[in-house]
């Protein structure tokens, strides 16, 4: 059985922690066969084949969730950059978690969820939901609690340009620089932007979507992990993007409007001028796992 797991855009500008969107392309593959322990194979970009693989992890938790003997023996063709801002290490532990549900027969989406977190919780330190839940249910997901899982999700068609730079930015290590306490300020303004949002992807209203694309809760902090980031977004709006922020915790960055070769061209050519490699394409709302 073959599991396919697409990238996400994670925050997806002002739900931090709440907010994806899977995107049709990239995505992660696993091949899963029954085997009598966690083994696994890897062919793509690079990332640990041994049991530190977050595929590994989501695997062995649904199996110990379950009680269950045995394992998996998967090949994970990986396609997400790990560490990109683009759910690589969300897609890869939940297929790890689906390919360990069809082994075992398993359908039950909270459980299959709270072990793909499993994985999450490996690589970045917190268990954070809104990479795994959009590559599970596809379109754009709002988490409003992960146990019990409650899942809202609205079924847009949202085309958006994508930049990915040749730099690393761990998630670990983005959410290291989070403060405890943001000002009540800012709280206020992500509620407003975060609900406003909502409605605009609902009347799949670009413009407005754009205008929506920011944050006051994690990006403040985080923009000196990205020195890059006011260049690369003044080159997005320049171009006539509508909108343009962080992916998940970056590096990469996402902008929303109507010539989005143009806008991914000029994000692209930006990070170039800073003397950083950068590839760029334009993509969609993608649709969730599947299982063939
Ligand atoms: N199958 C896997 N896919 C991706 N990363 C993996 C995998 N297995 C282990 N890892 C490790 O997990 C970490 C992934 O890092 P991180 O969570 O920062 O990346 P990301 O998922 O691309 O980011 P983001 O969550 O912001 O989209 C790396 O240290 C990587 O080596
Ligand atoms: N919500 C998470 C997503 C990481 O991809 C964060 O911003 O840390």
């Amino acid at each position: 059985m073959k599991v396919y797991a697409p990238a996400t855009i994670a925050n997806f500008g002002p739900g931090f922690d709440v907010f994806g969107m899977a995107i049709e392309k990239p995505g992660d593959e696993v091949v899963v066969k029954e085997c009598d322990n966690f083994r696994i194979e890897v062919i793509g970009h690079k990332v640990p084949a041994d049991g530190s693989n977050v595929a590994v992890v989501a695997a062995k938790a649904l199996f110990k969730l379950l009680g269950e003997e045995g394992g998996v023996y998967m090949k994970l063709k990986k396609g997400i950059r790990p560490k990109s801002g683009l759910g690589s290490s969300g897609a890869s532990s939940l297929a790890g978690a689906v390919a360990a549900a069809k082994v075992l027969g398993v359908e039950d989406d909270e459980l299959i969820i709270r072990a793909a977190l499993e994985g999450e919780r490996a690589a970045s330190g917190s268990p954070h939901g809104d990479n795994v839940i959009p590559s599970y249910y596809g379109g754009f997901t709002i988490i409003e609690s992960i146990s019990p899982l409650r899942v809202h999700r609205i079924d847009v068609e949202l085309k958006v340009a994508v930049v990915l730079p040749e730099v690393e930015v761990p998630t670990s290590e983005a959410r290291k620089v989070l403060p405890e306490k943001v000002p009540l300020k800012d709280a206020v303004k992500n509620l407003a932007m975060a609900s406003s949002l909502v409605l605009a992807l609902r009347e799949e209203d670009i413009e407005t979507i754009g205008r929506l694309l920011d944050d006051r809760l994690a990006l403040p902090y985080r923009k000196k992990l990205m020195p890059w980031f006011d260049k690369v977004r003044e080159a997005a709006l320049n171009a006539g993007a509508y909108g343009v922020t962080v992916s998940g915790s970056g590096p990469a960055m996402f902008a929303v409007g109507e010539n989005l070769r143009e806008v991914a061209k000029a994000m692209g050519e930006a990070f170039e001028e800073m003397g950083i490699r950068a590839e760029y394409w334009v993509t969609k709302t993608g649709r969730g796992a599947k299982w063939f």
